[in-house]
């Protein structure tokens, strides 16, 4: 028999009036898995994280979280915690206090709930009796972290958990859910962000107008062999560039700051063009792709051409 699914959808539509959301989307998140979820604004994520949390349901499909049909809006099984569009917090709250009522809410003890542990877990351990209105946008996703871990959950659902996080609140939170994973918990997580995803998850869904343009391992999406944008520097920018444009399959992008040069290419022609470079004498002082393959695949899932002139202007702002 086959292991029990953390999360399956099977053919969602959602509407929202006129707006199709959701058009026949399917998704499958292992337990013990980080799965990520990215596409552009308005592709449907938060719409499908919501479903997964059972705040509302869907207009056609089926979903079945830990092995239980959904059938009715606030109807998810125990073992499910997380948030969408942000943690709902009491802003006069310090963090403990805010952990506390949540337990308390539940019908528990909130002595015996673990609250410094889970506040210590997510990097907020300092400001434990900091009233939550004073907290940024990472520290309040940190704390709404703190407040789903207390659930004990066997799926976890995450509408951009990183947003707004600094490089020590991206690393407790990365570290959070690498071992949630470990301990067998569901992961899903939505992002706008390739780098992000490509850090933490093992499987990604890319939805792009309410629809799957790709679902599996992160792996499976790196390999697709599509053309890349690479920075070029040399000892002689003049002649590699007039190189670079008699190499069969290069197209020449711009000529990029300090006389690099940002050409497209598959990895044959790219390889030509090099062993040209090489051969003339000319020394090649950076080769790097203008973004990783992960995100030019995304981009090219998602945006087409559009993408191309995204990895443009991703280029100049990592200059
Ligand atoms: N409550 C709502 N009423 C009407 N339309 C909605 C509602 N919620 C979402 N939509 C529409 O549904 C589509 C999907 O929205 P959704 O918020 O799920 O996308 P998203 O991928 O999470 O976007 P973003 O990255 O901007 O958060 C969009 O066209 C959006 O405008």
């Amino acid at each position: 028999m086959s292991a029990i699914l953390a999360a399956r959808a099977r053919g969602i539509t959602k509407c929202y009036g006129d707006v199709v959301a959701l058009d026949h989307v399917d998704l499958e998140v292992a337990q013990g898995h980080v799965h990520g979820l990215v596409g552009p604004n308005g592709a449907g994520k938060t719409t499908l994280l919501g479903l997964l949390l059972s705040l509302a349901v869907p207009d056609d499909g089926h979903i079945e979280i830990l092995g239980t049909a959904v059938r009715r809006a606030l109807d998810a099984p125990d073992g499910v915690a997380g948030f969408v569009d942000g943690p709902g917090l009491y802003p006069s709250l310090t963090a403990r206090q805010n952990l506390a009522a949540l337990v308390a809410l539940r019908g528990g003890d909130p002595r015996a709930a673990g609250l410094d542990e889970a506040l210590d877990q997510v990097g907020l351990a300092d400001v434990a009796d900091d009233r939550a209105h004073g907290f940024s946008l990472g520290m309040r996703q940190r704390l709404g972290l703190a407040a789903a871990l207390l659930a004990k959950p066997r799926l976890l659902v995450l509408d951009e958990p990183s947003n707004g996080l600094d490089p020590a609140g991206k690393r407790h939170v990365h570290g959070v859910l690498t071992r949630l994973a470990a301990d067998g918990v569901g992961v899903v997580l939505s992002s706008h962000r390739m780098d992000d995803v490509e850090a933490l998850c093992s499987e990604v869904t890319i939805l792009h107008t309410g629809r799957v343009a790709f679902s599996g391992p992160l792996g499976k999406l790196a390999a697709e062999n599509r053309e890349l944008d690479y920075r070029l520097l040399t000892s002689d920018p003049p002649a590699a560039r007039a190189m670079a444009a008699d190499v069969d399959g290069i197209g020449i992008i711009e000529n990029g700051a300090a006389d690099a040069l940002v050409v497209r290419a598959l990895t044959p022609a790219l390889d030509e063009l090099v062993t040209r470079l090489v051969r003339a004498g000319i020394a090649l002082r950076e080769l790097t792709p203008v973004v990783s393959p992960l995100e030019a695949a995304f981009l090219g899932l998602t945006e087409e051409r559009g993408g191309q002139a995204m990895s443009a202007a991703l280029s100049e702002e990592r200059r």
